[in-house]
């Protein structure tokens, strides 16, 4: 299986202006290193507000403004700039948003969807085929005349996720597709996924939902204060959690049938705050003295990455 997407080492921080003319870095998103495989899908794990759409926007050159982003994007190997971002979103490459508001309120679905054309004869052909597609999701023609806000929540999912496939798409970047939406339009909405990887497509699928990942994901990466503290294999979330390394995931995979799941819970440290040790140190059970004084590196283990100390030397070191 081919590669698709690597992010690595991807910082994004915005300028903070404190009093006066003094002004800091906010760090949000440090050192993110991730791949996506032909085939597969990796599902990013993040609280809300930890940086997960950012990610997203960087990846299509939409971020704002103040935005300041560092570290490689490479699609299919090549390093991506603004201008190939331009140029192959919306094409081999496709954005699901995390928001309705995307739709234009102003235009019918249909035209929106299908977007501008060169000619008539172009439009024939997309027309034709968003009709496929629709069908597929269960939007008959009646929608193509509709405005946005004549269609459900669950449409206009649908709606955002045939208009990402319209292009044909290798890779498929979903941000948080799930929330708002009933258990049984959840459960369509992650089978899309599955479809779209038995396709071929590559999906990164950003969500705070651990039950939506665990669904449909090869592997799942696990933000923690805007790093990435773990990348497991979805099978690692099963038994007592034995396979699991980083503390944090432990205990996330712990939290999860006792309390219905809360990934929120506890303090994050947030942008910053984040002290020059291990993000996690306050809360870790393994901590070791050099937790507190150095950032642990993403360490390559295979099928398997993570962030701590304890397992720098190998899996075997790790508890
Ligand atoms: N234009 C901006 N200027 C300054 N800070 C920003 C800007 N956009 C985002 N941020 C900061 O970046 C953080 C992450 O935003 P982002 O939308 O990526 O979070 P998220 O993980 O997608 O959250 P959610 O789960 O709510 O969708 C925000 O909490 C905010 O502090
Ligand atoms: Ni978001």
């Amino acid at each position: 299986m081919e590669k698709l997407l690597d992010v690595e080492n991807v910082s994004i921080s915005f300028i903070q202006y404190t009093q006066g003319l003094n002004q800091r870095d906010l760090k949000v998103i440090t050192d993110l290193t991730l791949d996506v495989f032909e085939g597969e899908i990796l599902a990013i794990l993040g609280s809300s507000g930890s940086g997960k759409s950012l990610l997203a926007h960087a990846i299509f050159g939409i971020l704002p403004e103040n935005a300041n982003l560092n570290g490689t994007i490479k699609y299919k190997g090549k390093e991506l700039s603004q201008k190939d971002k331009e140029e192959i979103r919306g094409k081999e490459i496709a954005l699901i948003p995390q928001s309705v508001n995307f739709l234009d309120p102003l235009m019918k679905i249909s035209d929106q969807s299908i977007g501008q054309t060169e000619n008539e004869e172009e439009k024939k052909e997309k027309k034709q085929k968003q009709r496929e597609i629709f069908e597929q999701y269960n939007l008959g023609p009646e929608v193509d005349d509709m405005y946005p806000f004549q269609l459900s929540g669950g449409m206009a999912r649908r709606v955002l996720v045939s208009t990402a496939l319209l292009s044909n798409p290798k890779l498929v970047v979903a941000d948080e597709p799930t929330p708002g939406l009933d258990q049984k339009t959840v459960m369509e909405t992650l089978n899309h996924f599955k479809h779209m990887k038995e396709d071929g497509v590559g999906v990164l699928l950003i969500t705070h939902d651990i039950h939506a990942a665990l669904e449909v994901a090869d592997r799942i990466g696990i933000f923690y204060s805007g790093y990435v503290i773990e990348i497991a294999e979805n099978k690692d979330f099963s038994g007592n959690g034995e396979n699991l390394l980083h503390p944090y995931t432990k205990a996330l995979y712990k939290a999860l049938p006792a309390n219905g799941f809360e990934l929120t819970e506890g303090h994050q440290p947030l942008h910053g705050e984040i002290p020059k040790g291990c993000p996690y140190y306050d809360r870790c059970e393994m901590r070791m003295g050099i937790c507190k004084e150095e950032r642990p590196e993403l360490t390559d283990l295979g099928n398997k990455k993570v962030r701590c100390f304890k397992y720098e030397g190998g899996l075997k070191n790790g508890t």
